[in-house]
């Protein structure tokens, strides 16, 4: 069945409220068969007033979580894993327990604890201490292990960052190359991502990019301009840098059945609650909208920029909106109003 026509007063007025909730810059673009919708509110820059445009290229944190599955998945597809391996069977004695599998860590049902708890605790101070150091992923899986695991292999859904660092070991593995090699091999030029890039371990941003503000833990406290860091600290789990352009065309594509085999596709859809209106298959996240309307994609926090970036199930549709501050749970909460625009429109409660 056909979707609603958007709603792009709607879509205006929910980053219009994300803004006045802190974000310095709120934009979102929508591109539906062929028609493309762009909306944009804010500043870039708060130090040159630049104004924020959808063409701007941001960090897109856990989205990058789908890009490291997707490839996990080729490789199934190539025969070189089986998603029901264990992930000691390729990176022997990596884990304290061979039953966690390929699925478990794609699906957050591995158990193991995320680090980021602990690094980010203190939301200013921890990302001080990370924004430029560089981690080897080995190390993240060695700070989880110093905690108790918080489910028994394939247990309950339980989001962490560990497993998708566990998924860039395994990638980096099975192919003998680089993440950064595998993602723009596999993914950034099939599909022309001109604004794509995984730039660690630098700093900066490549190209012309919005800057992100985090917002500290103690209110009415001057932003953190939290542009330049390594996201060394998430890697496979949140360091791609991209635009809404490309996005969308990476979603659309994922879903139309472009970047994985059939069953791969379906093995990503096996779906386990993760919360209201929420399920996580593998990498990829379900969200059930008011209208009735399921859409596929993955939400983002990485310090400074929140994502929303989501597709209709056949990928006939994407939307991926940015918000550029974090650590603000009003604003957070706000940009989730622009699927319900994008997908329910005028509907939508
Ligand atoms: C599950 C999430 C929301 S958190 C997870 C990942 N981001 C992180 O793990 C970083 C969290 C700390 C970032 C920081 N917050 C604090 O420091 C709080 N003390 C901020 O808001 O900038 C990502 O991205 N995922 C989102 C996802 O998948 O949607």
């Amino acid at each position: 069945t056909a979707l609603p026509a958007p709603d792009l007063a709607g879509l205006g007025s929910v980053l219009r409220t994300a803004r006045s909730q802190g974000a310095p810059g709120a934009l979102a673009r929508i591109d539906d068969h062929g028609t493309v919708h762009r909306t944009s509110f804010g500043l870039a820059d708060r130090g040159t007033g630049r104004a924020i445009a959808t063409t701007d290229r941001f960090r897109i944190g856990s989205v990058t979580k789908i890009m490291s599955a997707v490839v996990v998945l080729q490789l199934v597809d190539e025969g070189k894993v089986k998603l029901d391996d264990p992930v000691n069977h390729h990176l022997p004695e990596l884990l304290p327990d061979d039953r966690i599998t390929v699925r478990h860590v794609l699906s957050h049902r591995s158990g193991l604890y995320d680090y980021t708890n602990d690094l980010f605790a203190w939301t200013v101070p921890g990302f001080e201490a990370v924004r430029t150091k560089t981690f080897t992923l080995s190390r993240l899986v060695e700070l989880s292990l110093e905690r108790p695991r918080t489910t028994a292999p394939g247990g309950a859904y339980n989001y962490s960052n560990t497993n998708f660092v566990v998924a860039g070991l395994l990638i980096r593995k099975l192919t003998g190359h680089s993440l950064a090699t595998e993602y723009r091999n596999r993914i950034i030029d099939p599909l022309g991502l001109s604004d794509t890039s995984y730039p660690h371990p630098r700093t900066t941003i490549p190209g012309r990019h919005t800057r992100g503000y985090l917002t500290p833990d103690a209110p009415a406290t001057e932003l953190v301009d939290a542009t330049e860091q390594t996201v060394s600290w998430a890697q496979s789990a949140g360091a791609v840098v991209s635009s809404t352009r490309d996005l969308n065309t990476f979603l659309s594509a994922l879903l139309a059945g472009r970047l994985t085999s059939t069953a791969g596709l379906a093995q990503m859809q096996r779906w386990v609650p993760a919360g209201t209106g929420q399920a996580y298959g593998l990498g990829l996240r379900r969200r059930d909208l008011s209208c009735g309307v399921s859409v596929y994609g993955h939400t983002g926090a990485v310090q400074g920029y929140y994502t929303y970036a989501f597709t209709s199930k056949d990928g006939g549709r994407s939307l991926t909106a940015l918000a550029t501050t974090s650590n603000n749970a009003p604003v957070m909460s706000t940009m989730l109003g622009t699927l319900e625009s994008a997908f329910c429109g005028k509907g939508a409660t």
